[in-house]
């Protein structure tokens, strides 16, 4: 047996064997409900950060270092408001040893009881073999994941094959606000020497098959404002007197996309690129139907019903989704209320070769008409919030080669190569400021329900991928 094989033989059963001391590790991440689109909770991001640091040196870090990324920009309530800090951290420094940089994120997705959820979001529980709770699979389960690795490393005194940095954010869910920033300050100074970037903050196609990913699409996420009365009025006294913002609201929205998903406005959908004849070979070898999309969305409200639309409007097309209106009425029972102040927000996942700032030109400049049709006299804002670029890479290189060697140890078969209808905004910067190649390889299964109610991360996809991120620094640190 190589030395590789035999390290990879002891680290898997020590991962096994340390399995509930895993699981307690993210519980405790879990407890900490960092939000980072909720400003009250901003206290709680900070504390992930302080979690974070706390494991890194228990695991024995050589080197620890928070940056502090100062005030959020606008648009924001609070304009004290403090961007929670990016932890950096390095585990050696040899230079006879590729360094790797991997990323992962501390905040999570909102989630309250009442969503539906049920139990606790902020309270992990294993049932039927599954970890449940918000941040299981996105994206606390594979930074623990990460930690876990390392933890069997040292408890075996076995040395890792690379050198790591780590780079953890808090305001991936909202944009990656200062992070650019910080990794062109950091690319000849922290990140000096890095060879590549592993990313672990997506998931497989399916429930099946694990997959490698090459390709993200972008997001840019747009707000709408509209002021009208001076309070919130009683629609017995105001209603059908004055002009309503949140009628206004409903209509401007209601012209962005069509029911079957068709984006509206006029010169977004020309800024697609065509697909190649490569391209469209490609969706046949990929494992996936509609039956695993109606389980994974718990539906059977699928606008496509075969698996090379489904993909190619998942991956490979722009999509506009309506996502709430700040202001609105949502509680149970019948209040009758004119809001004075709505603002309804949406976003559009980006492909190439869409331009960002072409789009909010055009969605802005849209938006603006729409309302202008009205002829209301209320006020009308349109502007972006935040966007993230699309990433898509080749992949057939080193990473992805250690990545499929690492799977198939682990899961005993070949992934599938994939793309990625999510985003992951600092993915293309990391692969243009560190000129290195970048590879996602995600831990959780297309069912998990990221974003959603009762998040999960199943226990074997936790360990096994626990396992496969260990034997991948193992693969790629043998790479010439
Ligand atoms: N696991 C990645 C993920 O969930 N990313 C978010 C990132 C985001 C948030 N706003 C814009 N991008 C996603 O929604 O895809
Ligand atoms: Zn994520
Ligand atoms: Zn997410």
């Amino acid at each position: 047996m190589s030395d590789i094989e035999t390290n990879l033989k002891q680290l898997f059963s020590k991962i096994d064997e340390l399995k509930p001391a895993f699981i307690e590790r993210l519980t405790k991440a879990v407890a900490i409900p960092s939000v980072s689109s909720d400003e009250t909770l901003r206290p709680k991001v900070v504390e992930m950060a302080n979690f974070l640091q706390n494991e890194l040196k228990n695991l024995g870090a050589d080197d620890i270092s928070i940056k502090e990324l100062g005030i959020q920009p606008p648009p924001v309530n609070d304009s004290n408001l403090k961007l929670p800090p990016i932890v950096l951290s390095k585990f050696g420094s040899d230079p006879n040893k590729k360094t790797i940089l991997i990323y992962g994120h501390y905040d999570v997705q909102p989630a309250l009881l009442e969503d539906g959820w049920n139990s606790d979001p902020f309270v992990l529980i294993e049932k039927d073999n599954k970890l449940i709770g918000r941040g299981s699979t996105d994206d606390k389960g594979p930074v623990m994941g990460w930690l876990n690795s390392l933890q069997a490393h040292k408890e075996l005194n076995i040395p890792l094959p690379v050198n790591i940095v780590f780079c953890f954010e808090g305001m991936e869910e909202s944009g990656s606000i200062g992070l650019d920033k910080l990794i062109q300050k950091e690319a000849k100074s922290y990140f000096n020497n890095v060879n590549s970037v592993c990313i672990s903050d997506n998931y497989w196609l399916g429930t099946k098959k694990p997959v490698l990913t090459y390709g993200l699409r972008g997001c840019n996420y747009y707000q709408l404002i509209i002021k009208g009365p001076g309070a919130d009025l009683h629609s017995g006294i105001f209603g059908g007197i004055i002009h309503e913002p949140m009628t206004d609201l409903i209509k401007v929205m209601s012209t962005l996309v069509d029911i079957n998903g068709n984006i509206l406005i006029p010169g977004v959908n020309e800024m697609v690129a065509p697909v190649t004849e490569k391209e469209d070979e490609l969706y046949k070898d990929i494992e996936f139907d509609v039956n695993e999309l109606n389980l994974a969305s718990g539906s059977n409200t699928a606008i496509y019903q075969d698996k090379k639309n489904i993909l190619m409007h998942r991956w490979r097309y722009p999509s506009l989704s309506l996502h709430g209106i700040e202001g609105a009425f949502s509680g149970a029972g019948a209040k009758t209320v004119i809001p004075s102040k709505v603002i309804g927000k949406f976003s559009i996942r980006t492909v190439p070769d869409m331009d960002s700032e072409k789009l909010t030109k055009l969605v802005t400049d849209f938006c603006n008409a729409k309302f202008k049709d009205l002829g209301s006299p209320n006020e009308f804002k349109a502007e972006l919030i935040h966007d993230g670029a699309y990433w898509v890479s080749d992949p057939f290189n080193d990473e992805f080669t250690s990545a499929k060697l690492a799977t198939k140890k682990v899961w005993g078969i070949e992934p599938d190569l994939t793309r990625e209808g999510g985003s992951i905004p600092i993915t293309l910067t990391f692969e243009q400021e560190l000129g290195a190649n970048v590879l996602l390889l995600p831990m959780g299964k297309g069912d998990d329900g990221a974003h959603s109610i009762n998040e999960k991360l199943d226990v074997p996809n936790y360990i096994e991928g626990t396992k496969t991120l260990t034997a991948y620094l193992h693969y790629y640190g043998a790479t010439k």
